[in-house]
């Protein structure tokens, strides 16, 4: 072999590698951390609806509503997620609250731990702040750590309202956050959260029942906000609930899924997207009630109504993930 024939092999190579270490980190990087703090749907004080979420990298942190926090965070740390006491994770990483509703499994943890918190945002629709302030933090339920409502407000949180699908940035973060009205038992409003880091995007469902159940159109609403964002590979994940299996009586689903519900919701936005865009994408079932015998129920008859080819996560308490 000439020495102009070993050179030129050695160009293909070294550009073969470079090419390699261009392409490898652009398909694997993640966009965002979740540590899930709590997952079920009632019952269990120790792990109900609560989700961190971090630009990858990041230690500043939203909590995703905040049904379970210190347990969760306690849960992380044994699992080497953090490597501070929990009372740090919690005053120094959580910088902000957004809260889907004021249901109790949806709130508890920040209730509990707020003599102990730090000064931070809590967001959500305006009817959630609402009832935040006037039912909780009135000085009868708890004491008054909101900036608002039965003085001395103690202010050591800002309660501030969303507007439906307005971007605003969330303080003391890089993400900013869009909210959109969901039905969660006509005519009760929870809502869905999507959070933007850069160009990518998460998707949060509070709990919500489905469109043909609750009469309305606000999960419609929602796909239609999303579709060009799955098309377009910026949505790296959707949050949402299956709170009881197919054999709760429609009259009985105060405004929750089953996974046949679910499965039509999914072929809503796949109707809008095409069915294609959705295989592979990462759908993280929340909220799931532990009933005895629900949670595997629910989990079988997910697997077996996934036609579309989702990425179906079940999350686990103090478990990192990461889209
Ligand atoms: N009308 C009702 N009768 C009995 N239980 C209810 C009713 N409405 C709501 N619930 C329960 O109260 C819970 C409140 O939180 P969830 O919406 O997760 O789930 C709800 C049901 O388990």
């Amino acid at each position: 072999m000439n020495a102009d024939k070993r050179t030129l092999q050695k160009v293909i190579g070294s550009w073969l590698v470079v090419s390699i270490l261009i392409t490898l980190p652009a398909v694997a990087q993640p966009s965002f951390t979740v540590v899930p703090l709590g997952v079920k749907g009632g019952l269990q004080e120790n792990n109900l609806s609560a989700y961190l979420v971090a630009p990858a990298g990041s230690a500043s942190y939203i909590c995703l509503d905040a049904g379970t926090v210190y347990s969760g965070v306690e849960k992380a740390i044994s699992n080497k997620v953090f490597s501070v006491p929990a009372g740090e994770v919690v005053r120094n990483q959580i910088k902000a609250y957004l809260i889907s509703h004021a249901h109790l499994d949806h709130v508890a943890g920040m209730l509990i731990g707020a003599p102990d918190d730090s000064p931070k945002s809590i967001y959500g629709l305006q009817s959630c702040l609402t009832t935040i302030q006037n039912n909780y933090f009135n000085w009868q339920a708890w004491p008054n750590f909101g900036d608002g409502g039965n003085p001395p407000a103690l202010k050591k949180y800002q309660l501030r309202a969303l507007v439906p699908q307005q971007e605003t940035a969330i303080a003391n973060t890089a993400l900013q956050v869009q909210a959109f009205p969901l039905s969660h038992g006509k005519p009760y409003q929870s809502a869905a959260f999507l959070v933007r880091h850069g160009s990518s995007y998460l998707l949060y469902l509070g709990d919500t029942g489905a469109d043909a159940v609750e009469q309305s159109q606000n999960l419609r609403t929602v796909w239609q906000a999303v579709q060009p964002l799955i098309k377009a590979h910026q949505l790296k994940a959707i949050f949402i609930e299956a709170s009881y299996p197919n054999t709760q009586p429609e009259k009985q689903l105060f405004g929750h899924l089953t996974p046949a519900l679910l499965m039509q919701e999914m072929d809503a936005l796949g109707q809008l997207t095409g069915p294609a865009a959705l295989r592979g994408l990462p759908v993280i079932i929340t909220h799931l009630k532990p009933s005895p015998g629900n949670e595997a129920l629910i989990k079988k008859q997910l697997t077996e109504a996934n036609k579309l080819q989702l990425k179906l996560v079940f999350p686990e308490q103090g478990r990192r993930l990461e889209f």
